[in-house]
């Protein structure tokens, strides 16, 4: 057995861009970055919320240019590898090259839970920069174990070295997000790693990756102080804490963890994200979680409740990229009111 049973992989300067309306600066990057780097993490994923490319009017605009964000990254880390996350068609392999002539060692190719097949041409150009691969099904809760096995199937045959059972919604409960990890450990062996990447929405961020792990997960994600979409990730301290009370190593340093999440990050975070009515309804409706910054910002625009915009958003099943159709509701809901 390895010194790591488990590899924390630390997603604060990646899903932490979308609670931050992806306004982080260069100092806030450096600062964590040094922090995890010292904690032991050896993956920090660094890159606007929605990804290479993402700083656009639908998505929203990053305070800094999201690659000189990676270059500091890059620059403080003395361990750690810098990941960055892309969603295939908002990022381009023109922007993977960039990213890994800026130092980044590891892309996180990101598809909602029935398009693998877009991420082909991704897997086979970073595999030939020499990148560690890892695939994200996103929105989990939408496929049944089996089919997202098959969808895992497609991003490994492609090169992808870990897939990732993403609950994008924090809507997967206990055996949901364990049965879906089982399929893929069941389909892809020794071929590839699983990984789970949580959210909060209904709390069960933590005990879900517990039972992903047992399942045969060996990559789980978190956030410092949960800074992540909707209700936050499973916060990165609480998880090493928690792996190391179960005798399950991570190799990092929960206490410098959690100092970092006291006094490096929860300093800067702008609006801690919290279990409150509009992200428990997306952990309850099925949700992507990025939804939730745009959802207030029309409701407060057209004066209509956030959690009532996304219990519909649910109900018409939006996907990440449709951040538009947030104000669609939005428009039609305000009719509605006005009408009677
Ligand atoms: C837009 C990408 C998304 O935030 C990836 C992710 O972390 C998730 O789906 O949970
Ligand atoms: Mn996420």
């Amino acid at each position: 057995m390895s010194e790591r049973d488990v590899r924390l992989v630390d997603t604060t300067l990646r899903d932490g861009s979308h609670a931050m309306a992806h306004q982080f600066t260069e100092q806030q990057v450096r600062d964590t970055v040094r922090a995890l780097d010292d904690a032991g993490i050896s993956l920090i994923e660094v890159t606007h919320g929605d990804g290479l490319g993402g700083s656009t009017f639908n998505y929203g605009f990053s305070l800094v240019d999201e690659r000189k964000l990676i270059a500091a990254a890059v620059a403080e880390a003395r361990r750690a590898a810098i990941a960055v996350l892309l969603l295939p068609g908002l990022g381009t392999v023109t922007d993977l090259k960039a990213a890994a002539e800026l130092g980044a060692s590891a892309v996180r190719i990101a598809t909602h839970c029935t398009e693998a097949d877009v991420s082909v041409q991704h897997f086979t150009e970073a595999r030939a920069l020499g990148l560690e691969t890892v695939g994200f099904l996103m929105l989990a809760h939408l496929s049944e174990p089996e089919a997202l096995a098959k969808q895992a199937r497609i991003m490994v045959d492609a090169g992808c070295q870990c897939v990732y059972v993403v609950d994008s919604a924090g809507a997967l409960i206990l055996e949901e997000a364990a049965d879906r990890v089982s399929a893929l450990v069941a389909e892809l062996g020794e071929q590839a790693q699983v990984g789970y990447h949580g959210h909060q929405n209904l709390s069960f961020g933590v005990a879900n990756s517990v039972l992903a792990y047992r399942a045969g997960a060996r990559q789980v994600d978190g956030s410092l102080a949960a800074l992540g979409a909707g209700a936050g990730n499973s916060p990165t301290e609480v998880l090493a804490a928690t792996f190391e009370r179960l005798g399950i190593r991570t190799g990092v340093d929960k206490d410098v963890l959690m100092e970092a999440a006291e006094n490096v990050v929860k300093p800067f975070i702008t609006r801690l994200p919290v279990m409150d009515r509009s992200s428990i309804v997306q952990g309850f409706a099925g949700v992507y979680s990025s939804f939730l910054l745009h959802a207030e910002r029309a409701a407060q625009r057209y004066g209509v409740p956030a959690h009532e915009i996304l219990y519909r958003v649910g109900e018409h099943k939006y996907i990440g990229g449709q951040e538009d159709m947030i104000i669609d509701i939005a428009v039609r809901m305000a009719a509605e009111r006005d009408r009677v």
